[in-house]
């Protein structure tokens, strides 16, 4: 069984389709990145997966079974231009948001639940922001704080857009040692990356979009000049559909 199974997603943007027919088995405990040019359909694919967006076509998969079902395992850390930064709230209530799944909305956080957040932020280095509104914080620390959130959630799978945009060279060490280590508890990470340079030192598995998938698999055999070629090679593909009934 995989842990995220995807199969036949399409997806559009005011009839514009942005992802075609897209299939994709991952299976567990690998950690992948997901590449490709700018507007190529990466935030969409993990949204559409985790029913943030309505897709024309298409189902996904969490350890066989639905979002819906599988949602307690499922950690979404989201690109950080997509959050409200100026909402009130602190640091530590943000991360605690993360143990929401596990304690359900109405009754109160016990100690437990603050203990483990507490050790997340302590995790991301965090810990002496935890009073500060998230207002307050740089881009990195929120990202820091974002990966808090997802820890405490202590999912299965963890699908992360971007984490490493806007961080420091500290940060971004510090993110991929935690990533690694989910890896080794036998987690799945999914990871939306942009920096090709660092693809095959971060990760193990990949998957190149562009619109399509172009390739996935193991670092080793999917991620070579060639399919990085035809993945960046401009963005035509996109503008004309001329390509969406290549067969590969
Ligand atoms: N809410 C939206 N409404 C209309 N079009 C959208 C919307 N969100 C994204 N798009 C368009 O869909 C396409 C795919 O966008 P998406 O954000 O998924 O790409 P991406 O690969 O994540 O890009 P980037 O690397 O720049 O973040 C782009 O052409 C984008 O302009």
């Amino acid at each position: 069984m995989y842990a995220i199974k995807v199969e036949d997603l399409t997806v559009s943007y005011d009839l514009k389709p942005v992802l075609w027919d897209v299939d994709l088995n991952i299976p567990s405990g690998v950690l992948m990145a997901i590449v490709g040019p700018n507007g190529a359909g990466k935030s969409t694919m993990i949204k559409a997966i985790l029913n943030l967006i309505k897709p024309v076509s298409g189902t996904a998969y969490f350890n066989g079974k639905t979002y819906k079902e599988e949602r307690k395992n499922i950690a979404y850390v989201p690109q950080r231009g997509s959050v409200d930064w100026d909402f009130p709230t602190t640091v530590f209530d943000v991360v605690l948001m993360g143990r929401y799944g596990h304690i359900g909305w109405i009754k109160r956080p016990s100690k437990q639940d603050e203990v483990l957040a507490l050790e997340a932020l302590e995790k991301v280095d965090m810990l002496k922001f935890k009073d500060r509104q998230i207002s307050e914080l740089s881009g990195g620390q929120q990202q820091r704080v974002f990966l808090a959130r997802a820890l405490v959630q202590d999912a299965n799978i963890y699908l992360m857009d971007e984490p490493f945009q806007g961080v420091d060279a500290k940060t971004e060490k510090a993110i991929i040692e935690i990533l690694k280590t989910l890896k080794n508890q036998g987690k799945t990470v999914v990871v939306v990356h942009h920096d090709l340079e660092t693809v095959p030192v971060y990760f193990d598995w990949v998957a190149l979009l562009n619109l399509k998938v172009i390739a996935y698999g193991e670092i080793k055999t999917t991620f070579t000049k060639e399919n990085i070629a035809k993945t960046y090679r401009s963005s035509t593909l996109k503008q004309t559909g001329d390509d969406l009934n290549d067969s590969n």
